[in-house]
């Protein structure tokens, strides 16, 4: 198995777990946030920044990287990682959830999803078999099984046909899933918000024995207490030799939350979306250095930071490049936001390693500020 999932330990305090994730391009120390590269680049950061800030592994998505370069260019180029010269762990998503978030025309069958390119409007299908080969070809340690994310809110009986569908979609994938890579391919849970479609999509899947599982489905405008219930209602299915992946989670809150209930694995663009627009993750909420109240702040952008923008630049620089469209400010930001969730999960380690995870949740919360953020 090129991806091995080894447990630690599990927090006295919760039911949090610290594990080690062993790929061919290195190990993951777990729970782990992943940074997302969209396009095979996470957007304004060289692979040495995000080697500095900590990240252990990188995303990227298959549906854009389908549209553009295309698959087999990259393999010409050696796959992902030669392409991007990132020499760690990559995971790419397998295109569902993309398709239905982002092109036009999108007509779905049990043999896949036709749609539109939303970057040419040339008419492309995805099927568990090519998404499974497109990714094959990519080249990432860790892959996803192709399935349907249902929206939200959406009707009982069409969560249960899609679940249905995406757990013989996830078949499919394994069959379709060249064993000539090092490649791990993960099984996506589904069931909406209801728990007994949630549990039987587990136990489909883990049928099919994956060597990880992600729960999708979520983060896709539910209030949060109901990610966290159906976290509850799944969990309790899954492998605990194996690693769980939460996919599309990175605010602080839902990071610390999710881990407590033994989530291994988060991605999401929140960090380096929210730093374009100069809103930052600091250890006393979030803050909008573009304010005008930082005009004349000479201090750092977070005083317990340690990261290479905290260490060097002021709130009054960082400010006045953002209001002058200067490229540096926002690269500023970004590699704030993503030490902070980098570091905000070395420090969620720790204290699993020191049984005291539900404790630091409670520090943590009373400086930041509540959830939602
Ligand atoms: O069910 C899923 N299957 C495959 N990939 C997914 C990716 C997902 N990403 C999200 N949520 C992303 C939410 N994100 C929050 C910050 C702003 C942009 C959207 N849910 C997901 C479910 C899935």
């Amino acid at each position: 198995m090129a991806v091995k999932y080894e447990l630690i330990k599990t927090c006295a305090q919760t039911g949090a777990r610290l594990g080690r994730l062993h790929t061919p391009h290195g190990v993951i120390d777990t729970p782990t946030f992943m940074p997302v590269g969209t396009q095979a680049s996470v957007k304004g950061m060289s692979p040495e920044e995000l080697k500095t800030l900590g990240a252990q592994i990188i995303l990227s998505n298959t549906y854009h990287l389908f549209l553009r370069p295309g698959h087999e260019l990259v393999k010409e180029a050696g796959g992902l990682h030669r392409f991007m010269n990132w020499d760690r762990p990559i995971l790419t998503d397998s295109g569902g959830f993309q398709v239905f978030s982002l092109s036009e025309m999108r007509k779905i069958t049990e043999e896949g999803v036709q749609f539109r390119s939303h970057i040419n409007g040339d008419k492309l299908s995805l099927t568990p078999e090519s998404a499974t080969q497109v990714q094959n070809a990519l080249g990432a340690d860790i892959i996803m099984a192709f399935d349907e994310c249902p929206p939200y809110p959406a009707e009982y009986e069409y969560v249960k046909q899609s679940t249905e569908r995406t757990s013989r979609w996830a078949e499919r994938c394994l069959k379709a899933h060249s064993r000539s890579h090092d490649q791990a391919l993960f099984g996506i849970v589904q069931g909406g918000m209801h728990a007994d479609l949630r549990k039987q999509s587990a136990l489909d899947l883990t049928s099919l024995d994956f060597p990880g599982y992600a729960m999708g489905g979520l983060s896709v405008g539910e209030p949060k207490h109901f990610m966290y219930e159906m976290l509850e209602e799944t969990i309790p299915y899954l492998p605990g030799n194996k690693p769980r992946y939460l996919m599309g989670v990175g605010s602080p809150d839902a990071l610390i939350e999710g881990s407590i209930r033994g989530v291994d694995m988060f991605d999401c663009v929140l960090p380096t979306r929210i730093a374009r627009n100069g809103t930052l993750m600091t250890s006393q909420g979030r803050m909008v250095v573009r304010n005008a109240k930082y005009t004349n702040d000479f201090g750092p952008m977070d005083p317990e930071c340690s990261c290479y923008a905290c260490r060097n630049y002021s709130r009054a620089y960082i400010r006045h490049l953002i209001k002058a469209d200067e490229m540096f400010g926002l690269r500023l930001t970004t590699i704030h936001n993503l030490h902070f969730l980098v570091n905000l999960m070395v420090q969620v380690r720790e204290a699993i390693r020191e049984d005291r995870l539900g404790t630091f949740r409670e520090e943590f919360f009373e400086k930041y500020g509540m959830a939602d953020n």
